[in-house]
């Protein structure tokens, strides 16, 4: 059996969330919902590295995290919380008098929520940062990246994987537009349908299942090596490769609770899939059972499927 070796480089975040009736005023104090405060690590990046560790088999997939944390009481939380699920956190950059990722997060009880983030210790993944991991690039099988770091950062990263010939996944999230000279580096793009909107310059106009197709020739004609998957939410996801083969993979038919960490598992779960070789086809199925499970669960990283989920389901 051939150890795969999966690295995520991306944000780490604390939610703080405060779940309260109404928001205070400006100038005014009050109380929030009792019991109604819990934190959550999250970011982007943390959350698919934890989905790669959950959804692998640990006996032939090694996961390993790295970004920037703060010296703080959130950072070695995160820290503590990745090495549970079996991460490897020694590439991660621990940044003296510096905060670490926050979103403050307030949900009114009729469901509305405002956030506040603080990039804090994440804005620390500079070039040189990303510089300093060619090695750990250069022995991996797959670099996973999102948008929640310094952009020049993921473009120095994508052309150091390029150099060594090493896959890259990327989900451009936030969306924002990206040039052909970061894309042409990329392997597997996995957008959402608003990321893939905005790449393409209409964000007003999402793909959906009837056109997608077309949203990913356009994309692949931007320079992707490999294939583009455009997720879909509850439509599921559709797929184009370089090659021409394509296809709309269903999301499984569940009552969703909680549509958070969807798009961090399906990547987690089609990221280990993929880098042991399994159809691209075969992957993607693979990703929609994993999220369908997360969507039936509230919380965050919290709410991903393991491995052993998935067995006990298959059973
Ligand atoms: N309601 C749902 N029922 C079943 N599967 C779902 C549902 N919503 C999402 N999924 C699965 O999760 C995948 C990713 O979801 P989505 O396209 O919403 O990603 P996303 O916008 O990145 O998600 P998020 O930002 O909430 O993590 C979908 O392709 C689908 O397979
Ligand atoms: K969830």
């Amino acid at each position: 059996m051939t150890t795969r070796n999966i690295l995520v480089l991306g944000s780490l975040n604390m939610d703080l969330v405060m779940q309260t009736k109404f928001c205070p005023a400006g100038g005014q104090t009050m109380h929030g919902e009792p019991d109604g405060f819990h934190t959550g690590a999250g970011g982007k990046g943390a959350n698919q590295a934890v989905a790669v560790a959950r959804l692998s088999n640990p006996s032939d997939t090694r996961v390993c995290m790295t970004g920037c944390v703060g010296e703080d009481v959130f950072g070695q939380d995160m820290l503590r919380g990745l090495k549970q699920d079996n991460v490897d956190v020694g590439a991660i950059k621990i940044i003296p008098n510096k905060s670490s990722g926050v979103a403050m997060i307030i949900v009114e009880s009729n469901g509305e929520n405002r956030i506040l983030l603080s990039e804090g210790a994440n804005s620390c993944v500079d070039i040189s940062f990303v510089e300093a991991l060619e090695e750990k690039i250069q022995h991996s099988d797959l670099l996973i990246l999102q948008l929640e770091i310094p952009l020049p950062s993921v473009q120095k990263a994508v052309e150091l994987a390029h150099k060594h010939q090493v896959d890259v996944l990327l989900n451009p999230a936030p969306a924002i537009s990206l040039s052909a000279e970061l894309l042409q580096h990329v392997s597997y793009l996995v957008p959402n349908e608003h990321e893939a909107a905005v790449l393409l310059g209409c964000p007003e106009t999402p793909p959906t299942v009837q056109n997608a197709e077309v949203y990913a020739d356009k994309l692949l004609a931007m320079g992707i090596r490999k294939a583009v998957i455009i997720t879909l939410g509850s439509e599921g996801a559709f797929y184009k490769t370089k090659t021409g083969e394509s296809a709309h993979i269903p999301a499984r038919k569940v009552q969703a609770i909680d549509t958070t960490a969807a798009g961090d598992t399906f990547i987690g779960a089609f990221s280990t899939s993929i880098s042991h070789d399994r159809p691209l086809k075969e992957s993607l199925q693979f990703a929609a059972q994993s999220s369908a499970i997360t969507v039936q669960r509230k919380g965050a990283a919290n709410s991903i499927p393991t491995y052993t989920d998935i067995q006990n389901i298959l059973r």
